[in-house]
């Protein structure tokens, strides 16, 4: 397993920001006993700077997987991972504190990344603002409805304004206002340079996305060209028969 933090090569216009080469991941193989789950066999991928990736697949094909690695909380087996500038990552499923308030949540990983106070108090502002949440901010987050509680994941990401930004389906449980502001948002990040790169599941954000790499046994496969990610798959069984 190999990650660096060295700088790597811009692509046409765009810097490439996150790149994982020949990643392979079995979940259990270090466990004697343990049934292991063969994941990913040899995955390679590029995020550049700008643009909106969306990485679709069946479930339980690898897509969070083969994100952990490249944000860099879950260890490769085999690989490389190259990374430049800052991450933000919204985790499927909430990772806060319950017993913290939004406002102490915000305090936290704040501190975690480094801002000052004002800065912190800024970002809180803009984002409660932006997606709706300013009435909560002295809630509990064991108070909030899973809506408002992506809300705050999902702003955690955002707040230290990071260069790449790793959203697993991060609109889960958004009311439709909600979710149109969170698109305009991630559009206005991309134009001004952040690259964004999500898991999706909805192909009517096919049009939303620059480009689409679907996870299949174990590969990452450029989809970009493909009308829609079902057409892809009727062809495939298509070609089973
Ligand atoms: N911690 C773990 N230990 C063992 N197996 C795991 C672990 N996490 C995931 N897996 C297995 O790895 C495979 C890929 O899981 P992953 O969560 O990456 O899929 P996914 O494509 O994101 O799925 P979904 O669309 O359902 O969210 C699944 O078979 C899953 O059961």
């Amino acid at each position: 397993m190999e990650t660096t933090t060295a700088p790597t090569e811009t692509v046409g216009e765009s810097k490439t920001l996150v790149r994982g080469n020949a990643l392979e991941k079995t979940y259990g193989s270090r466990l004697p006993l343990g049934r292991s789950t063969p994941v990913l066999t040899g995955a390679d991928i590029e995020v550049r700077a700008g643009e909106i990736v969306g990485i679709v697949g069946e479930n339980g094909s690898g897509k969070s997987t083969l994100m952990k690695i490249l944000v860099g909380v879950l260890d490769h087996d085999v690989g490389t991972v190259e990374r430049t500038g800052t991450i933000g990552w919204c985790p499927q499923e909430p990772l806060l504190y319950d017993r913290l308030t939004v406002s102490e949540t915000f305090r936290l990983f704040g501190a975690g990344y480094g801002m000052s106070r004002e800065e912190i108090d800024a970002a809180k502002r803009r984002l409660a603002d932006e997606l709706d949440f300013e009435r909560y901010l002295d809630y509990r987050v064991d108070q909030l409805s899973g809506g408002n509680r992506q809300k705050v994941n999902l702003s955690i990401a955002l707040m230290h304004d990071p260069d790449v930004l790793m959203l697993d389906e991060p609109y889960t449980g958004f009311d439709w206002e909600t979710y149109l502001r969170f698109w305009d948002m991630a559009q206005d990040l991309a134009d001004d340079g952040t690259a964004v790169v999500m898991i999706s599941h909805l192909i009517e954000e096919r049009s939303r996305l620059d480009r689409v790499f679907e996870v299949r046994d174990g590969l990452v496969h450029d989809v970009t060209d493909e009308e829609t990610v079902s057409e892809l798959r009727s062809d495939r069984e298509g070609d089973d028969e």
